[in-house]
């Protein structure tokens, strides 16, 4: 594990009425602790949870578009308005990592033909060839598999956005092995109640108003994926019941 503590600068900040001081779980937001080497933010959408990650993703220096440090490339509007206002407290500090943003993976794998281009392996830490010439699903896992190693931190925005419930299962795997000897630190914002199911996480919901941990069990994703399946039927019935 690397980064144990997140603060928010409250001295810093002039008015909490405006993004992206004016979200609840942020404007309520002091400090964090990080105890696990894997920690998951949920919540409902729109709670925060790719505000902060791409703010700690700034501060690490990763491109806040995806990428590590060393992936520059410009996107619009990829700019963190919250990365100035955290300060992180690290143990050891590590540089290397990677910010992966599922909404942007295109521009990140646009950006990777350019430089691979010229390289001598092209394409080795990526699974041997254009992420372009990889389904979705398996650019991920070829990212994963073949970049993810070493003392590191990996930032994660809903990396199952392009996995199947199997290819989830492969990523569970993945995060185990290089979570396992406290190898690689991970911080996932994710909707997956199977992410979720990685034994000995952390999870951190955003939801009313405050960024508080919360246990695997309590979460809406495992409690409502499991009511859905075993009543499937029933839920639909009420779910549909003023349209009929
Ligand atoms: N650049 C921006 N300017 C103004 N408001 C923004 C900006 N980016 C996000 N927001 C707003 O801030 C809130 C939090 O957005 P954020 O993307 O962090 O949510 P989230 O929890 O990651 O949601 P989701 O689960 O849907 O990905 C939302 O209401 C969003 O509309």
């Amino acid at each position: 594990m690397f980064l144990r503590n997140i603060q928010l600068q409250r001295e810093k900040i002039d008015s909490f009425s405006s993004y992206p001081f004016s979200i609840p779980a942020i404007r309520q937001f002091h400090e964090l602790e990080i105890t696990k080497p894997v920690t998951f933010f949920i919540g409902e959408n729109g709670t925060g949870k790719s505000t902060l990650l791409e703010a700690i993703a700034d501060k690490c220096e990763f491109n806040t578009a995806g990428g590590g440090r060393n992936n520059l490339y410009q996107v619009d509007s990829a700019a963190s308005d919250l990365g100035d206002y955290i300060r992180l407290a690290w143990l050891p500090k590590v540089t290397n990592g990677f910010f992966l943003r599922a909404e942007s993976f295109y521009n990140f794998a646009t950006h990777l033909d350019q430089v691979e281009a010229e390289a001598m392996k092209p394409y080795a830490a990526y699974g041997g060839k254009s992420l372009h010439h990889q389904s979705h699903g398996e650019s991920f896992l070829s990212l994963f598999l073949n970049r993810f190693r070493g003392k590191a931190i990996y930032l994660l925005d809903e990396p199952e956005a392009a996995l199947s419930p199997n290819r989830q299962f492969t990523f569970l795997r993945i995060l185990h092995d290089l979570s396992r000897n406290q190898e690689c630190q991970f911080i996932i914002a994710t909707h997956s109640p199977i992410l979720l199911g990685y034994p000995d996480a952390m999870i951190l919901s955003f939801d009313n108003g405050m960024i508080e941990p919360v246990e695997y069990e309590e979460t809406d994703h495992y409690r409502v994926t499991k009511y859905f399946l075993q009543h499937r039927e029933k839920f639909l019935n009420e779910l549909f019941a003023d349209d009929e």
